[in-house]
């Protein structure tokens, strides 16, 4: 009954009983896989639990005057802000019990320069309760209260280089921050990069549905929402569900062969990824299902589960991608057996700091397809650069 519950629509097998368990309110899921990364897999579902509750609780609210707007215009609310001091927090605690503090470093989205100014304060004494409110019912961490100071300091936290060396955790704290304020898809990501690999990461994805999003789940009769993703280098994929109310499976990517078949997803959001680039990559591919465009990471959770195919990301002309964007969903989809690489074919390189250092675009399918698409990706980029200026790719 359980599987079948998970399993509806999705690539999930069931991981033998004695690897996987999960938990109920108040606690997480424990991964156990033994592989070397079991002990972080373990924090890390725990942190990105916790700060998944508390962007629930505020999309809940979805108060529109708690988001604020980055100069980069991009928004930012108080569950990004919470969601990082929490993760921080959680990590930054079980190091120290590892006695492991001085190796601790974190590459994370948001920094509290706003916070600190005489505007943002209202938002971090709204910040700090929901901090607080969100370890109390847990009640695992026994009586502790975050002050102000706690939470700019533990949000601060992230602002780590990265780069080639070491073991540095890479966060984003709300994935979609956009989808987010919309009442849609968004994901708390955190990987794990040890000298410039990813080698764990953790995908919590509170709005995504247990049953497949892909053209063949739509009709599934399922509703119930909330999944987290987890993957260690070697140890492959699990799905558990967000309450840990049922016990977890590993995934694998789809196995279709034919792009025929192969459904494929990309951001909701047009100006994130270029929407005529891509219909034509599915045209050339001769893909007929229309695209499934959802926010955030929870696009590589949906693909590792078999949803979609094929996921692709073109952004606009000069714009970088970061790292805490890919970090966990690309080790979710390899590990489930599927391949992440840029419009040259190569594998993404986290190794160069805060952002990635790559060749246009982001793609991911499984390996059968991987050659069809790559050259359909070329394709449809040589005629992008033929097409005169003002005129859509679409046309052609
Ligand atoms: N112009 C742009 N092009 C591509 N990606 C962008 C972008 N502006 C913002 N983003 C990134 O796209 C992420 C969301 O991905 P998706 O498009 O898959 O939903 C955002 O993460 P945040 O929401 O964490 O800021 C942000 O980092
Ligand atoms: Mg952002
Ligand atoms: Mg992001
Ligand atoms: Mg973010």
């Amino acid at each position: 009954m359980v599987n079948e519950k998970l399993g509806q629509g999705s690539n999930l097998a069931a991981a033998p009983k004695s690897e996987m368990r999960s938990s109920g309110q108040g606690d997480v899921p424990s991964f156990g896989t033994g592989s070397s990364y079991e002990d972080d897999v373990a924090v890390a579902i725990r942190a990105v639990t916790l700060a998944s509750r508390l962007c629930q609780a505020v999309q809940r609210k979805l108060l529109s005057k708690e988001t604020q707007a980055k100069a980069d215009k991009s928004p930012v609310t108080v569950a990004d802000y919470g969601s990082q001091a929490l993760v921080s927090w959680v990590l930054q605690r079980e190091s120290l019990v590892d006695r492991a503090a001085l190796r601790f470093s974190m590459v994370a989205e948001e920094d509290s320069e706003d916070l600190r100014t005489e505007d943002g304060s209202a938002m971090l004494e709204r910040i700090t309760q929901l901090v607080n409110e969100t370890i109390a019912a847990d009640g695992s961490f026994g009586p502790v209260t975050l002050s102000k100071d706690d939470v700019l300091t533990a949000i601060d936290r992230g602002s780590s280089p990265g780069g080639p060396d070491g073991r540095h955790w890479v966060l984003d704290p709300i994935d979609g921050t956009r989808g987010f304020v919309r009442g849609d898809q968004y994901a708390v990501a955190l990987g794990l990069l040890e000298n410039g690999k990813v080698v764990a990461g953790v995908l919590g994805c509170p709005n995504l549905p247990l049953a497949s999003i892909g053209p063949n789940g739509a009709v599934s009769s399922d509703k119930s929402t909330g999944c987290l993703f987890a993957a260690s280098k070697g140890a492959g994929t699990t799905m558990h569900t967000m309450d840990g109310s049922l016990t977890a499976q590993k995934v694998h990517v789809s196995d279709v062969c034919d792009s025929k078949w192969a459904a494929f997803c990309e951001s909701y959001e047009a100006a994130h990824s270029k929407q005529d680039l891509t219909a034509n990559i599915a045209r050339i591919l001769g893909v007929s299902a229309p695209p499934i465009r959802i926010d955030s990471q929870c696009k590589y959770g949906a693909m590792a589960r078999g949803d979609a195919v094929i996921y692709l990301r073109f952004p606009h002309a000069g714009y970088r991608e970061k790292i805490w964007d890919h970090a966990a969903g690309s080790i979710v989809i390899t590990e489930a057996g599927g391949e992440v690489f840029d419009a040259a074919g190569k594998a993404l390189d986290f190794s160069k700091g805060r952002f990635l250092d790559l060749e246009h675009g982001i793609v991911a399918t499984n390996s059968h397809l991987k050659d069809a698409v790559l050259a359909a990706v070329q394709t449809a980029i040589k005629e992008e650069q033929n097409v005169p200026k003002g005129e859509s790719s679409s046309h052609l």
